[in-house]
């Protein structure tokens, strides 16, 4: 029998999960704080939880708390100095969201091959990797919440409805100005360092797009993304190689 495992990715804005028999996702969903105790229903049969989490050291300790109570020990990764052949830029690797790190390994390992990694969730970042697995460093940028929450509380005037389409169309009303500015912004960001790393490493990188608001932003991208890759789960693809070693 395969081994059954649990794997977390915890964000700032939630927490994905997604449960393996071997190599088949047998249940995954997305969960608020609040409801972490609904983790139960899947627990039954589980052998090993793997967590990737960009939480507060409390925050862990109620994750680890919740699965020691269920007979589990949580298994945290780490940012790494190097995974197999990805190697990081960070002189103090400890200083990484972890999230960043496993979702350049998971896309180093699916495309050995340049990668602009791009993960779009609380904050939105974007990592380069080079067609050799070198980490020539990244960006870190509010995410497309984040920016509504900062035109709110700093302006008086700027007040808007909920998104309509999802585009980089210039506004001809606030909420459109303030909708298609934020994707504007990002996928600006995007199209930059895509540039720029071709220019530094010298290789047209993939595009490989995770996080919760990663389909909203190939969206509003519409033909500019026609190549880029969606990969829903990269963060959750980098627990087991980056847990257990590169070539388990
Ligand atoms: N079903 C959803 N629930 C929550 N956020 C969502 C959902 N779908 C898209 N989003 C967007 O995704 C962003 C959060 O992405 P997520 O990957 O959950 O973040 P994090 O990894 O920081 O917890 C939110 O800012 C929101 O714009
Ligand atoms: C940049 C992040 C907040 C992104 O987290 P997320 O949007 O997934 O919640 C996270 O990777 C983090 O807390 N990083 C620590 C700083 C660093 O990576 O240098
Ligand atoms: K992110």
């Amino acid at each position: 029998m395969a081994e059954a495992l649990l794997e977390l990715d915890v964000g700032n804005s939630s927490l994905k999960w997604r449960k393996r028999c071997g190599v088949s996702v047998v249940d995954s969903g997305r969960l608020a704080w609040s409801e972490l105790a609904s983790l139960d229903a899947v627990l039954e049969d589980v052998q090993r939880v793997l967590v990737g989490s960009v939480a507060g050291e409390s925050s862990n300790e109620i994750l680890r708390d919740y699965f020691s109570g269920r007979g589990l020990q949580a298994e945290f990764a780490q940012s790494q100095v190097v995974c197999g052949p990805v190697k990081n830029a960070y002189a103090d690797v400890a200083r990484m969201g972890v999230d960043r790190w496993l979702a350049m390994v998971a896309a180093f390992r699916e495309f050995s091959a340049a990668c602009l990694v791009v993960d779009v969730g609380t904050a939105l970042t974007l990592d380069m990797v080079s067609g050799e697995g070198v980490h020539h460093g990244g960006y870190i940028i509010p995410g497309p919440q984040m920016m509504l929450q900062a035109l709110l509380s700093g302006t008086d005037r700027v007040r808007f409805a909920e998104e309509g389409a999802q585009t980089i169309a210039p506004g001809v009303i606030t909420d459109e100005c303030v909708h298609h500015g934020k994707w504007l912004a990002l996928i600006g960001a995007v199209s930059q360092a895509r540039q720029q790393m071709a220019a530094l490493v010298d290789e047209a990188p993939l595009v490989v797009v995770a996080g919760g608001a990663g389909a909203a932003l190939i969206a509003a991208a519409g033909s500019q993304a026609n190549d880029w890759i969606y990969r829903e789960d990269l963060v959750l693809d980098g627990l087991y190689p980056v847990i257990n070693g590169w070539s388990a």
